[in-house]
């Protein structure tokens, strides 16, 4: 079966709770108690495949958090990066941390193929009171190879369980990928091998 582990980050009160409350029991809730962090469990079944979903959701209060921005981008497999599409200082914090996962050093520890990564500007529901445009987060994205979109987890729960699919998906895609890549790598090892000592038979 595939362990499948998610990161959902970003800044105080984005809504990132509620994204993974909301894809957890189809259900929103208002208020979350923010002051201890949880890894959820859920077993899936994905493109006729098993797997064990593990969403980790962070305590705001850094001083609580078990686990370090380190030790959170080296433990997932996946990042939902959430800001709030009222809130622009929550969308800087969503770059910085963008730009964290995609920095040489957080990336070639653990990997030989790129983390998927999801933006998503939440809230969409107050667009009324928008501060960030819809183009500027779509451009972020593209340029740190991420998939966008923004919604409402208040609003729309269709929406949130097609976003938490779509980086699944896009985790088991990279699993694919670094598959071929240990099992090229290994061919081509058995190739050299045969081709040295093959042909120091031959000459004996
Ligand atoms: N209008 C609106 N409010 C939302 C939405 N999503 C979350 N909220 C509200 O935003 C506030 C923060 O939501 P949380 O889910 O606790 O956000 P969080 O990022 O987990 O918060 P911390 O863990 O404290 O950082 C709550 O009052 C939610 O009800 C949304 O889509 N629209």
């Amino acid at each position: 079966m595939n362990e499948v582990k998610l990161s959902v980050l970003g800044g105080e009160g984005t809504g990132k709770s509620a994204l993974t409350v909301r894809f957890l029991t189809k259900r929103f809730i208002g208020e979350y108690a923010s002051n201890f962090e949880s890894i959820y469990n859920k077993h899936l079944c994905l493109e006729g495949k098993q797997l064990n979903l593990e969403i980790y959701d962070p305590c705001s209060q850094l001083q609580k958090a078990k686990f370090s921005l380190t030790s959170k981008l080296h433990w997932a497999d996946g990042f939902v990066i959430v800001y709030d599409i009222s809130d622009r200082s929550s969308f800087a914090f969503a770059k910085a941390l963008i730009y964290r996962i995609r920095e040489p050093q957080a990336s070639h520890c653990k990997r030989a193929v790129e983390q998927a990564v999801l933006l998503v500007g939440n809230k969409q529901d107050l667009c009324h009171v928008r501060e960030v445009g819809w183009e500027e987060g779509e451009k972020l994205a593209l340029d740190n190879r991420c998939q966008f979109c923004e919604l409402s987890a208040a609003e729309q729960s269709l929406e949130v369980e097609m976003m938490f699919i779509r980086i699944i998906k896009d985790i088991l895609t990279n699993f694919k990928l670094k598959e071929k890549r240990r099992s090229s790598g290994s061919k081509s090892m058995a190739k050299l091998i045969n081709n040295v000592f093959g042909k120091r038979r031959k000459s004996v």
